[in-house]
């Protein structure tokens, strides 16, 4: 028996193609929403996902500046960069790419960004309205892996899914998100006893724990959703998912690929939620001119 592979391909193209539409009648009503994306350092990797942001922009009418600063950037100077984004009324989403060198403080940073503008739902304020249910930005990769699951008609609510990792960037907000769609969800981590026996019960099974093709069939209940959130580099030079991919193709019901998935599915929702963002600048701007009159 052997998984189908999700066509990650086929689901980013067509949520895309919506956006694009969306983008296109924001635009005849004057509108184009608009994207910073700021990378400090010169990391190769996260020169190529800014580069990919980029691109993406483009693609769908979204307007987008990137700013490149040296490594050696004082944190004072980033934080006015911010303020100067933050007041800009082109630019409706903003992204730090994380991670921040280490003479920079990450939540000093994330704290600085107008909560209207923070698309990666990483500001406070952000995760505590997602906690408790209030309309906010969702985070983008945990967004994107409820767009495949949707997209591939995976039943959420009621089923048992386990979530392998706990950052703030993914494994929480995911359980959240999963937890809304009515999920029983079990959160596993570096200290969890028994990991294969717990993951092994899952439905579906969202992986995020940065180790190149650690979860192998001994993880996955037969039949069972597998979502991949590892981008690894491995010692061949080939990107790699948290999972064994050939060996759980064996046992599980479908399997998303790496490269190919939830990465440019995750750039899909930080352009969703630009859009967002540009549609409630907008409808603030017009309250705030009927205020005026
Ligand atoms: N503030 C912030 N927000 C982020 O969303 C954020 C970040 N910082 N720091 C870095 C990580 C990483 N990330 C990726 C997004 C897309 C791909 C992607 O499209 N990957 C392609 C492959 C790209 C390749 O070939 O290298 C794929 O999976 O098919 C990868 C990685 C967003 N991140
Ligand atoms: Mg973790």
């Amino acid at each position: 028996m052997s998984a189908t592979i999700i066509n990650g391909k086929e689901i980013v193209g067509s949520v895309r193609e919506q956006i694009k539409a969306e983008v296109g009648a924001l635009k005849e009503n004057g509108i184009q929403p608009g994207l910073a994306v700021v990378l400090v350092g010169d990391d190769p990797a996260s020169a190529v996902y800014v580069r990919n942001k980029a691109k993406s922009c483009d693609e769908v009418g979204i307007y987008s500046e990137v700013y490149r600063l040296p490594a050696e950037t004082p944190q004072d100077e980033l934080l006015e960069l911010i303020g100067k984004l933050n007041a800009d009324p082109k630019i409706n989403g903003i992204l730090v790419q994380l991670p921040l060198p280490k003479h920079i403080d990450e939540d000093t940073v994330i704290d600085a960004i107008n909560v209207n503008k923070d698309v990666d739902c990483f500001h406070p304020i952000n995760v505590g309205n997602l906690m408790i249910g209030k309309n906010s930005f969702l985070p983008c990769t945990p967004a994107g892996v409820i767009e495949v699951l949707k997209r591939t008609g995976t039943e959420i609510a009621g089923k048992h899914a386990v979530v392998i990792g706990r950052s703030n960037i993914v494994g929480k907000p995911m359980a959240m998100l999963l937890l809304r769609e009515n999920a029983t969800v079990t959160v596993c981590h570096s200290r969890t006893a028994n990991m294969e026996e717990v993951a092994k019960q899952a439905d579906i099974l969202v992986v995020a724990i940065g180790r190149g093709k650690m979860i192998n069939r001994n993880y996955v209940k037969p039949g069972a959703v597998v979502i991949d959130v590892g981008m690894n580099r491995m010692p061949d030079g080939k990107l790699a998912g948290d999972v064994d991919f050939d060996d759980v193709l064996e046992v599980a019901g479908a399997v998303t690929p790496v490269p190919g998935c939830v990465g440019p599915m995750t750039i899909t929702m930080l352009l969703q939620n630009t859009l967002e963002a540009a549609r409630r600048a907008n409808a603030g701007q017009t309250s705030a001119q009927h205020a005026s009159h």
